[in-house]
């Protein structure tokens, strides 16, 4: 059977890539495309853990079959219900009518509102199971363990202890196909680990905190591998993955560097964000990411918010107020609550301003974001004396990260 990976002797990987769909949850760009990861373990007892994206059912269930040879799906376990993981239930039930699905208290009602149970034979054959409830397969033994908020109510994860493998659910995914590679010391992983952040900080970004209560729980497992629902399966360096998810759930930036976004109509805006680049710079900043908010999509504008300590935003004055193309971003940044951030402000107007102001009351309403230097606005083209005020914005910024070096 072809396109199928061994995890361990007795666990197979039988996910699927989407290279087609545009955009993830229709909003996140999808440039180098997802997969969506299903096992299954063959054991006394068959139980498959997860499904796909109703799209890529077919593909799915060839490789299903493909394993089973005629077996029988058991159980199966629901680990989270949102439609690219729970899309093949409906499939599943069809061929395996005998099937035990397996969910927690609050996966059910969830399937019942995604179904119509009476008429896909969903009704019947459920084990709820609870926090430390453990499900026998014969060498293989299930432990759930309940990560409420990560990212949805009823997320939970499955933990195998005869191989040490986590079947993490959305937790460490990234986007990107696994294009040939499956685990971490097979893909080009500087690729995939910006890809889960990406994932992580648009996702899972704002439940920073059930993400630290569920890397505690999980701390206690003995986990020789991180199998997720999209994405790389990680086995060479759990301590790294584990790492990522620590510092990203407490909104710790990972590396010294600025990013500076702008939205700019004529061009203005745009010059000022180049002069404090070119300070910056000039100040030792080496990572310096300068992104147009009305060409780069946002989702890979936050990532890089997430990875890096220094912020700079920049707007033109719009009917009063922020740049329609900036201000999603502040909304969004605002929802998860960014902070440990250093912020700095610019903008350009010509009768009354608003941008500015706006994003300055952006800054207000995060308890953990410091401003640096003093915001600067400009009317119309920049002159020598807006330069030095941009540039001082710049050092304010670099002194900063300096003082941070250990
Ligand atoms: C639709 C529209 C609305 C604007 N609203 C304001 C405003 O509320 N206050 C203001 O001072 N300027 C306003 N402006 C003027 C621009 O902010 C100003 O020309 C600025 O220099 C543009 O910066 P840019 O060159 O970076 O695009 C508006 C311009 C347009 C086209």
């Amino acid at each position: 059977m072809h396109n199928i990976e061994n995890v361990s002797d007795d666990i197979f990987w039988v996910g699927v890539n989407d290279r087609k769909t545009q955009r993830f949850e229709n909003y996140l760009p999808l440039d180098k495309g997802v997969s969506y990861n299903s096992y299954l373990i063959l054991d006394e007892k068959v139980a498959l853990i997860d499904t796909v994206e109703i799209g890529t059912s077919e593909n799915f269930l060839e490789k299903v079959e493909g394993v089973l040879q005629g077996r029988k799906i058991d159980y199966l376990i629901i680990n989270h219900m949102e439609p690219d993981h729970a899309g093949a239930i409906k499939d599943i039930i069809r061929l395996y009518p005998d099937v035990t699905l397996v969910g927690n208290v609050k996966t059910f009602p969830m399937l019942d509102a995604f179904y119509d149970c009476a008429k896909e034979g969903c009704e019947n054959n459920r084990l709820v199971v609870k926090e430390g409830d453990t499900l026998e397969l014969g060498k293989h033994t299930l432990t759930f363990a309940m990560v409420p908020m990560v990212h949805w109510p009823e997320s939970m994860v499955t933990y195998e202890s005869s191989t040490g493998t986590l079947f993490s659910n959305d937790a460490f995914g990234s986007f990107g196909s696994l294009d040939g590679g499956i685990f971490d010391d097979q893909l080009n992983l500087s690729f995939y680990e910006d890809e889960m952040r990406r994932y992580y900080s648009n996702i899972v970004g704002k439940y920073g905190a059930p993400t630290q209560a569920a890397i505690k729980k999980l701390g206690g497992l003995d986990i020789k591998c991180i199998a997720p629902c999209h994405g790389p399966v990680w086995r060479t360096d759990i301590s790294r993955v584990l790492g990522h998810y620590d510092a990203w759930s407490k909104m710790e930036p990972e590396a010294e560097g600025v990013v500076i976004v702008y939205g700019s109509m004529y061009g203005n805006t745009e010059k000022m964000a180049n002069a404090i680049a070119r300070q910056l710079s000039k100040e030792g900043i080496i990572d310096i990411k300068l992104y147009d908010a009305s060409k780069t999509d946002h989702s890979y504008i936050i990532s890089d918010i997430w990875k890096y300590q220094g912020l700079i935003i920049g707007s033109c004055s719009h009917n009063n107020a922020v740049y329609p193309k900036v201000q999603p971003l502040l909304s969004k940044l605002q929802n998860y609550g960014l902070k440990n951030r250093y912020l700095g402000i610019f903008g350009n107007m010509m009768w009354s301003g608003g941008g500015v102001k706006g994003i300055q009351a952006f800054a207000d309403s995060l308890r953990g974001v410091e401003v640096v230097g003093e915001p600067v606005e400009v009317k119309g083209s920049p002159r020598s004396e807006d330069y030095t005020k941009l540039e001082a914005i710049a050092t304010a910024m670099a002194d900063k990260l300096k003082a941070a070096r250990k």
